[in-house]
């Protein structure tokens, strides 16, 4: 029987095995992550739509950072929630393009759209105090509210204790944490480039992404 979620392990070995086999990288993938995030962000903003992304100095992070250049290439504004110093190789490479791109350090006043690209699937519990701060920061605000891949600060039964998500754009195939998040929260998943020869390999129903690369579940 095929099986259309995973645990974050199970896809880690999944996406593991993409990449091994497949000579695909990581800056790929973000790249491709990055390019839904923003369009799933475009579809919610209008023209003169405050965005501010929160960024951690992992993948996660990389991935919301390529939103923030494509959105800054699109004309909005985009500012960067820093929430530590961004030092690892990817994520430091995508935040000089984004800035180059226009989007700017720092909370703003008010902001419309609040993206969580703060921690991602390697995130452990209890978050350290710099993320519980930016959480509760955020969760002030009467932003909407969007997370890359899942929400920064889920509890392990999917419970929404962190960033209080209005929708999670996940990567690549849904994931059996998010199935437990309060009914309200839209959920969509977004294309890789993982071909389907890997979803057959791990018995996994892949997601139509011949129709779109941006699907709601
Ligand atoms: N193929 C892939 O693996 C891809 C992954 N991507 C993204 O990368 C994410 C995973 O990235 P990473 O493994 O770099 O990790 P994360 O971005 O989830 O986390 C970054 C780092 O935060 C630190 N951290 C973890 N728990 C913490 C805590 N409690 N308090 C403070 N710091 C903590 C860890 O050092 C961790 O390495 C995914 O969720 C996904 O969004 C995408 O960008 C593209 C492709
Ligand atoms: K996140």
């Amino acid at each position: 029987m095929q099986v259309s979620s995973l645990s974050l392990d199970a896809f880690k070995e999944m996406d593991y095995w993409a990449l091994e086999k497949y000579n695909l990288s990581i800056a790929l993938m973000m790249e491709n992550a990055g390019l839904q995030l923003a369009r799933l962000v475009a579809k919610k903003a209008t023209k003169g739509s405050v965005i501010t992304i929160g960024v951690g100095n992992g993948n996660n992070g990389g991935g919301g950072l390529v939103a923030a250049r494509r959105l800054a290439a699109w004309g909005f504004n985009v500012n960067l929630d820093l929430a530590v110093s961004i030092t690892k190789e990817l994520p430091k490479a995508q935040l000089e393009r984004a800035l180059l791109f226009g989007a700017k350090e720092g909370i703003p006043k008010k902001t419309d759209i609040w993206v969580d690209a703060y921690l991602g699937f390697s995130q452990r519990l209890p978050l350290s105090a710099v993320f519980t701060n930016k959480i509760e920061v955020a969760n002030a605000s009467s932003a909407f509210k969007i997370s890359l891949d899942i929400p920064v600060g889920i509890s392990k039964d999917g419970k929404l204790t962190g960033f209080k998500a209005n929708q999670v754009m996940t990567l690549a195939a849904p994931k059996t944490i998010l199935e437990k998040l309060p009914s309200a929260v839209e959920v969509f998943v977004a294309d890789l480039g993982i071909p389907k020869s890997v979803y057959d390999h791990f018995n996994i129903k892949m997601p139509d992404f011949l129709k779109d690369q941006l699907i709601a579940l």
